[in-house]
């Protein structure tokens, strides 16, 4: 009786049972069974065709079909929330993977149509049975079997342990081939810390390579996609060559010029290289200007214009330098190479990643000093910058201090870890020191200890980069100390 002669009471008890309901719907599981059933009574209402797909033919050899659509319907979230999955550990350590139980059904979507994916297992073998409306059949059972292909290659690809292959040449019988080791470089794409415009376009332009593979045959062209990296030393160019192949989850063929006998054997190493592959090239500035190989101009020209990978394709081609101004512009032209990126030296924007990644830092307050220096012209290699902030992880307030002292002592003009080396190494007694604040001098001098360490090993990196037959930690330190002198 008051309920009714006041309107706004009775609204607002609607609500709230009405909120109470929904929240103890939600809360338990008469949704879901509602749900189910009106899935069951639309189910009665429709005609739907089946397709077994069993796991093998009747000589028992496996049903290729099977192990596509299996690994496809494993990687459907639908998997993840049917009533019950198997839980499996995978090839990786801490790899979980689900995989549908035989009493299952799956649901998938395609083209706004529903199809449905069951187990049946007898006691020889198993088959997935494909449920689709007979309305639906038409518009989608081709394009969606499809799909099942395309996505299969894509698992597959993503799912392959990523090789590296290096061209071993000191033994003379082994000339030509390639030794390979699991690829497991910890960059990727998203730790090299660069422009993101840069850094999306570049990731676009690959995926872009991957889908155009009728393109590149209309135009008559081998399907090959060619990319220069340069920049001073210590700029994340190796690294950026490790994202990539993760990126694209292809095999790295690293061309070491100098253990290549002549032509003919850079010839017989790309035809050993597969499909799918990035064939890496570091340093060719100096393979060039020193002339280090037996590989002459034309051998490397034929090589990159892909003449001789007639037989194959899907290759990527990588080539790093320091510098492009002393090379014959023959080597650069397009064609030859696709794609050029810069790798500069660190600027305010890329300190500020190297920063936020190193050192968990967002903001701080030393950072409008930094911007300024860096303003000033100053600058050094994110290799230096981050192993300063390495060196000094425990005390973020202390990297920064040492970076501004760096950046101000080395940062003018240095392009090479050996002017850096140098500097640091003579400012351990004073003022390098004095400038990273008291409480964090020893960690500074931890620091530069650990810079001089790092030089030592970035000595031993750049000698190993240059080919050097024989090397030993003495003849860096030999050369270290040429530098300091
Ligand atoms: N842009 C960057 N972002 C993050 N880390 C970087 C970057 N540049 C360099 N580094 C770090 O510095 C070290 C050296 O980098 P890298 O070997 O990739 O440099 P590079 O350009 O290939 O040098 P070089 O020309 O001497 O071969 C690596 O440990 C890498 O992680
Ligand atoms: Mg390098």
């Amino acid at each position: 009786m008051f309920l009714s002669s006041n309107p706004i009471l009775l609204l607002g008890l609607i609500i709230t049972v009405s909120y109470l309901l929904l929240r103890f719907l939600h809360k338990t599981s008469i949704l879901y069974t509602l749900k189910k059933r009106w899935r069951l009574i639309e189910d009665r209402s429709h005609v739907y065709q089946f397709y077994k797909v069993p796991q093998f033919n009747e000589l028992m050899q496996e049903n290729q079909l099977y192990r596509r659509v299996f690994a496809y319907l494993n990687s459907l979230s639908s998997v993840e929330d049917s009533d019950f999955a198997n839980l499996f550990s995978g090839n990786k350590s801490n790899e979980i993977n689900l995989f549908i139980d035989p009493n299952q059904i799956v649901v998938d979507t395609f083209l706004s149509a529903s199809v449905y994916w069951s187990c049946e297992r007898d006691s020889r073998s198993r088959a997935l049975v494909l449920k689709i409306r007979r309305s639906d059949k038409r518009k989608i059972l081709r394009p969606y079997l499809q799909h099942v292909h395309a996505m299969f290659d894509e698992i597959e690809q993503r799912r392959k342990e990523v090789k590296l292959y290096i061209n071993a040449g000191d033994e003379p019988e082994r000339n030509g081939r390639w030794r390979s080791i699991p690829f497991t470089h910890p960059s990727t794409i998203e730790t090299v810390a660069m422009d993101s415009d840069l850094k999306n376009k570049i990731k676009s332009d690959l995926e872009s390579f991957l889908k155009s593979k009728q393109y590149y045959h209309r135009l008559g062209r081998v399907w090959k996609r060619s990319y220069l990296l340069y920049g001073p030393s210590g700029t994340g160019k190796s690294s950026f060559v490790a994202g990539i192949a993760k990126f694209l989850c292809y095999d790295v063929y690293d061309i070491d010029l100098s253990k290549v006998i002549n032509d003919s054997d850079l010839k017989m190493l790309l035809l050993q290289t597969t499909n799918k592959s990035m064939i890496v090239i570091e340093d060719l500035d100096r393979y060039l200007a020193e002339k280090s190989t037996a590989v002459s101009l034309s051998g490397i020209l034929n090589f990159m214009d892909g003449i001789i990978s007639c037989c194959g394709e899907e290759r990527v081609m990588v080539f790093t330098m320091n510098g492009k101004d002393r090379i014959d512009p023959t080597v650069l032209r397009p064609g030859r190479i696709d794609v050029h990126i810069h790798f500069p030296l660190c600027d305010f924007s890329a300190f500020k990643t190297l920063a936020n990644s190193h050192l968990g830092l967002k903001e701080h307050k030393l950072f409008s000093q930094i911007e300024e220096v860096f303003q000033t012209g100053s600058s050094l290699s994110p290799a230096e910058i981050g192993e300063i902030m390495i060196s000094n992880r425990t005390s973020p307030s202390r990297a920064l201090k040492c970076v501004i002292s760096a950046l101000q002592t080395n940062g003018g003009g240095s392009r090479g870890m050996g002017r850096v080396g140098q500097q640091l190494g003579e400012s351990t007694s004073g003022r390098f020191v004095e400038e990273c604040g008291e409480p964090g001098s020893i960690f500074c001098r931890e620091g530069v200890h650990t810079m001089k360490e790092f030089r030592k090993l970035y000595g031993l990196l750049r000698m190993r980069s240059g080919r050097k037959d024989s090397m030993d930690l003495d003849s860096v330190e030999k050369e270290s100390s040429k530098q300091e002198t």
